[in-house]
């Protein structure tokens, strides 16, 4: 009998799932959007239903199209996009208030207040790897309970639950019977103390959230409980943030391996082994996965705005109709335009943080053109990946001489040329730019026993290598602007 492993890939705009096989091939998938919403400026939720309902939609459209039987499964493998934050009641399993996502930038005056104690900001770095920031879970906790009516209440009753999406999925798959998170997620709440693995109790108080509403933490290799589908249950056998699953999936097993993904934002991690590493030059600190009775730690830059920003050309400005063009459309510009766009909606993310950083065009003259905003906006997706990467360079003391790319925008060759051009270094992308999607089955394969180490080690295949081709001076040159565009939009919406 064959068997198979069903990874479901919970996203910032789209959900998705695939069935591996054997040989870690995929035998089908299946994607959807879903709704956005943006209430106000610099707020973005999702509904809690839309975000269960298109996963389950997609798992159930890929067991059918791979007409295989639920007992050929040996393990589900759960990724999701980090930090955002569910609340939901414990009894009727209601959201208490929509998902309120990593993007959003609500509690950005309290993280600045928080910001100004010296201490705290130490202390959160020293616990948590990460720097005080709306965009990881703690505040946006802390937001739902002060904000929806009782909620404060209900939770030191006991009655509410806390979840990052995949505990979210989980609870529900299980008909909520697991309350689980793994370690890579919980470590990106700042709420969690990254070197005894433990939920952190000063951080709690600070934020004034009840111990009982968080999730158990465990390794992401592991038997979270059984979901119960039609058709029969499933063991979930793996769970991780969709970085460091990529990570995973793109086999940065090693520590000094690195990799870049490129989707709604864009996150650089590297490996740094068993070592807690903590950065001088604004990156996080985040725990890449536990396995095998193992904790391994990553450095992280996140970009908050990449492929989001071709959406929002395509979407918003709606001048180009879909995210594959702006290749062509790239391609047709002759030469240096001088125009750079600086994608900040949501602040800037690695290595600023800066919550009141926004957008901006810059450059502009009489004939610019439509094409060379959708050029410079592309561009912006590589120079942000050039800032964090020099930061990696100075904190890890390593120099990469190739950077591994995935995610949905890692299609564009325009944007992976320019990417190996303005980083000088090799770029390459593996023939399944769905790494995340592979590194979720990798977790649940080796915890089913489908897969080991070894096996995985073996299975990276290349589709293409993009070697730079820059001159020096037109390198530095172009990056010079850059930095003279962010320095613009930095600190905007003080
Ligand atoms: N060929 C392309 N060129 C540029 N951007 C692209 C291309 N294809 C997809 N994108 C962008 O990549 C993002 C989708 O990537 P994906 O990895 O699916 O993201 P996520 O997992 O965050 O939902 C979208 O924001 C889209 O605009
Ligand atoms: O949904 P993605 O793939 O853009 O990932 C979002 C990140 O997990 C946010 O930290």
């Amino acid at each position: 009998m064959k068997q198979y492993i069903l990874a479901l890939d919970q996203g910032t705009t789209s959900s998705r799932a695939l069935l591996f096989d054997h040989k870690g091939g995929v035998v089908a998938m299946a994607q959807k959007e879903f709704k956005q919403i943006y209430p106000k400026h610099g707020w973005v939720e999702h509904d809690p239903y839309d975000i269960l309902k298109s996963q389950l939609d997609v798992m159930y459209e890929v067991i059918k199209k791979s007409k295989v039987n639920n007992s050929q499964i040996l393990g589900i493998g759960i990724t999701n996009q980090r930090e955002t934050a569910i609340v939901w009641n414990k009894k009727t399993g209601a959201p208490i208030y929509n998902a309120i996502v990593w993007q959003d930038t609500r509690t950005s005056d309290l993280c600045q207040q928080l910001k100004s104690d010296d201490n705290l900001e130490d202390y959160v770095r020293k616990s948590t790897g990460l720097v005080i920031d709306s965009y990881f879970s703690a505040t946006k906790i802390h937001w739902i309970l002060k904000n929806v009516k009782g909620a404060q209440k209900s939770a030191e009753a006991g009655d509410l639950l806390f979840g990052t999406v995949d505990t979210w999925l989980i609870w529900n798959l299980t008909n909520g019977a697991s309350h689980m998170t793994d370690f890579s997620n919980a470590s990106r709440t700042m709420l969690f103390n990254i070197s005894n693995l433990n939920w952190d109790e000063e951080l709690l108080e600070k934020f004034d959230i009840p111990r009982q509403m968080l999730p158990d933490v465990t390794h992401s290799g592991f038997h979270f409980g059984m979901a119960k589908l039609q058709g029969g249950d499933v063991p979930i056998m793996g769970v991780a943030g969709d970085q460091q699953a990529a990570l995973f999936g793109q086999g940065c097993f090693e520590p000094g391996q690195a990799k870049n993904t490129y989707g709604t934002g864009c996150f650089l991690l590297m490996n740094t082994g068993e070592k807690i590493q903590y950065s001088k030059n604004g990156l996080l600190t985040t725990i890449a996965w536990g396995l095998n009775g193992k904790i391994e730690y990553a450095l992280e830059g996140s970009i908050f705005m990449a492929g989001a920003a071709i959406q929002w050309l395509r979407d918003g400005l709606k001048m180009i109709n879909s995210a594959a063009e702006t290749e062509q459309i790239a391609q047709r510009v002759k030469g240096d335009s001088g125009v750079y766009m600086v994608p900040a909606f949501s602040g800037l993310g690695a290595p600023y943080w800066d919550m009141y950083a926004r957008g901006g065009i810059f450059g502009l003259t009489q004939d610019t053109t439509n094409e060379e905003i959708v050029k410079a906006t592309l561009e912006s997706l590589a120079y942000q990946t050039r800032d964090i990467l020099f930061a990696m360079a100075n904190d890890s003391g390593v120099k990469l001489n190739s950077l591994q790319v995935d995610g949905g925008a890692s299609a564009n060759n325009y944007l992976m040329q320019f990417q190996a051009d303005i980083l000088n270094v090799l770029v390459e992308r593996p023939k399944n730019i769905e790494s995340t999607a592979v590194g979720a089955a990798y977790f649940a394969g080796i915890t089913s026993g489908m897969w080991s180490m070894t096996d995985l080690k073996k299975k990276r295949a290349v589709d293409k290598t993009f070697k730079p081709k820059m001159d020096d001076f037109t390198r530095n040159y172009l990056y010079t602007g850059w930095h003279n565009a962010i320095k613009r939009c930095m600190n905007w919406a003080r």
